[in-house]
């Protein structure tokens, strides 16, 4: 299965990479944040056009062939910099930086205009992306990884943008099966929760890798 490979790349080395990363991340999450409330006049937007089209020809200059998959080092630090959720490069994730603790992953992070469905809140789907990512997490970190099989979601109430955290546990294994549970909050209280089923694909499988080791922890 591609998109899975070890790259190695000194640990300093890797460090400053992963700022270069984030901050190009960020620079054009904040663009993307922008786009959406401006309210300068259309000759400022028309620039500000021609520079970001500007911008996008430097970085065409050179690209990868495929998508940017996740890049392992042997000491296990885990490069996710493409991913929907937690990209640090990926301007279309929040992004998302998970902790992990005994029994459970979390993270606190704040959506912008950018992720609106209903007026003022968060786009249902988006709340799905955040609770499969959260939950994929925890399976990952109890080291029972898995593709998402099922995943159900029970939307209490609406999720305001802002400041939010997510977290999620395992429920319990079998065999290949891991069925975790998760939810997302506000001040205003709990607005979403999740159960999903994650399943160690057939090619994982076959693989038999050390799933500990070789997956760790971001
Ligand atoms: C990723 C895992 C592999 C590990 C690789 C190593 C490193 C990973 C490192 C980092 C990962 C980083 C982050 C992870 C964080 C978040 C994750 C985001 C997750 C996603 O964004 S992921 C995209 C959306 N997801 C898909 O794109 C799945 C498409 N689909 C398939 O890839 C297959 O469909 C699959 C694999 C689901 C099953 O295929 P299969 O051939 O392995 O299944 P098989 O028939 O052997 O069934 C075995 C047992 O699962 C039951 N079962 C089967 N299907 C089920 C289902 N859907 N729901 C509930 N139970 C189901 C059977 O009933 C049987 O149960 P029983 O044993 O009890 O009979």
């Amino acid at each position: 299965m591609s998109g899975y490979f070890t790259e190695e790349i000194p640990a300093e080395e890797l460090t400053r990479q992963m700022e270069v990363a984030r901050g190009v991340g960020d620079s054009v999450r904040a663009l993307v944040a922008a786009t959406v409330v401006t309210d300068v006049d259309e000759d400022d937007v028309i620039e500000a056009q021609r520079l970001i089209d500007a911008a996008t020809a430097i970085l065409e200059r050179r690209r990868i062939d495929s998508s940017f998959g996740i890049r392992f080092n042997s000491d296990g630090r885990q490069r996710n910099w493409g991913n929907a959720v937690e990209g640090i490069r990926n301007p279309v994730a929040p992004p998302v930086e998970f902790e992990a603790g005994d029994d459970r992953v979390w993270a606190e992070f704040s959506l912008g205009p950018q992720y609106e469905g209903p007026p003022g809140l968060v786009h249902g789907g988006v709340i799905a992306l955040i609770l499969d990512q959260v939950l994929g997490h925890a399976a990952v970190h109890a080291g029972a990884p898995g593709m998402t099989g099922t995943l159900s979601i029970r939307y209490r109430q609406g999720t305001k943008l802002g400041s939010m955290r997510t977290e999620a546990w395992i429920d319990r294994t079998e065999g290949v099966k891991t069925f975790a549970k998760g939810q997302i909050s506000t001040a205003d209280g709990i607005c979403a929760e999740a159960e999903g089923i994650f399943i160690m694909p057939r090619w994982a499988r076959e693989l038999d890798i050390d799933r500990r080791s070789r997956i760790g922890d971001a």
